[in-house]
């Protein structure tokens, strides 16, 4: 059905990017990139949306929403307040591509509608196939039925990990295992840590610098870790569900008990003290810690790991993702993939490419 809807439109696709935040906002320049073949229309943040069918200015239309945001009186007609559900627009439509740089789950929820719909879809939010398994079948069968989604974004921030695994399924291989570091902020954490400055400064600075969830609490969980290990089984042909993933988490009660962003700020210092100890203890066995993911067969877990510095999962520095992947053809020794795995600069770069694939 999808893939009768799709039907090329007779003038440029439009383009609707959901979310302006680190990742959305680094897109917009790129998309200059796309003219004359893309066209944005649509721009939305979490409770403003700025749309015209004829196609908007990248920035006029972040300086409209940041009117809006200052006082709703000030903004052009082209600026209206919105719930966040994802309803869009009737001129909104089949062959028309839809950018979902949000973390939102009633976006995600979403996403299979949007592909049944005819739309193109390209997402850096992980809970559309990183979410509940219902969900991720649903878009894969659109996809079957000629749907197209690009999830580049999702896992290692576009590094051809997900690619890789899916290639070779394709090619008859077989994924048999997977490990490695998934998540650009828990690497940057780690990277170089021994105990001896607080951590809680480090988890603020890698906020700043744009690798962090909206909320850190989703790395520091192993959530965010959780949802890519859950894309590459699921790419690899094992269909898990959050249920079937051991996860580590990192939190602290004080910021599981945290309400909004400034408490849960404040409470990062109850992270200072229980980390410094497991950084001391790796470090006088000559060791570092790494926050690994595991895919053996159907088992998945994820955690905390003291690993000798040698070893092949503790390389690569600063944000790098770093992950072996074992089949059939790489059964003696692993295919590694790393790769920086977080930042707005890669992240929007992996949607573009997405969006120039969804285009052509
Ligand atoms: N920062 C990174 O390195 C990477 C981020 N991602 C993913 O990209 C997504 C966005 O991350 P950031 O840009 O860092 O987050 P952010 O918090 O900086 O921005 C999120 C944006 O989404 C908007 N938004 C939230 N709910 C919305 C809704 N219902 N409708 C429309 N807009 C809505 C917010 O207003 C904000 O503009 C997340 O899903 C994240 O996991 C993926 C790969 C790497
Ligand atoms: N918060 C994530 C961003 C990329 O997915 C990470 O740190 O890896």
């Amino acid at each position: 059905m999808s893939a009768f809807l799709d039907l090329l439109p007779d003038r440029p696709r439009r383009l609707a990017v959901l979310g302006a935040g680190t990742v959305g906002r680094a897109l917009l320049p790129r998309l200059a990139a796309l003219e004359p073949t893309l066209s944005l229309c649509l721009l939305a943040t979490s409770r403003w949306r700025c749309a015209d069918p004829e196609g908007l200015p990248a920035g006029a239309a972040l300086a409209a929403i940041a009117l809006a945001q200052a006082g709703p009186d000030a903004a052009p007609d082209t600026v209206q307040a919105h719930d966040g559900s994802g309803d869009l627009p009737a001129w909104f439509g089949p062959g028309d591509v839809l950018v979902d740089a949000t973390a939102s789950e009633a976006l995600a929820a979403r996403h299979a509608r949007w592909l049944q719909r005819g739309l193109r879809v390209v997402t850096a939010n992980k809970l559309g196939v990183g979410g509940p398994l219902i969900r991720h079948q649903q878009v894969r069968r659109q996809v079957e039925n000629g749907a197209w989604y690009g999830d580049a974004a999702t896992v290692g921030a576009g590094l051809p990990l997900l690619r890789c695994v899916r290639d070779l399924r394709a090619g008859g291989d077989r994924v048999s295992a997977l490990a490695g570091v998934l998540s650009g902020t828990l690497a940057w954490l780690f990277d170089g840590y021994d105990g001896s400055t607080p951590f809680s400064a480090r988890v603020r600075e890698a906020v700043a610098l744009g690798y962090a969830e909206p909320d850190p609490r989703v790395d520091l969980s192993g959530e965010d870790v959780r949802r890519k290990l859950l894309i590459l089984a699921r790419a690899a042909g094992q269909p898990l569900d959050a249920g079937d993933v051991q996860v580590e988490s990192l939190l602290t009660p004080a910021l599981l008990g945290a309400r909004d962003a400034a408490s849960t700020d404040a409470a990062l210092v109850s992270l200072d003290h229980a980390l410094s100890v497991r950084a001391r203890d790796a470090a006088a066995r000559g060791n570092v810690l790494r926050y690994v993911a595991r895919l053996d067969g159907a088992h998945a877990r994820i955690g905390l790991e003291s690993l000798p510095l040698g070893h092949a999962l503790a390389q690569g520095g600063a944000c790098d993702n770093r992950v072996a992947i074992w089949s059939c053809r790489y059964d003696q020794r692993p295919l590694v993939i790393q790769g920086p795995g977080a930042g707005a600069g890669v992240t929007a770069a992996a949607l573009l490419d997405d969006i120039r694939r969804a285009t052509t």
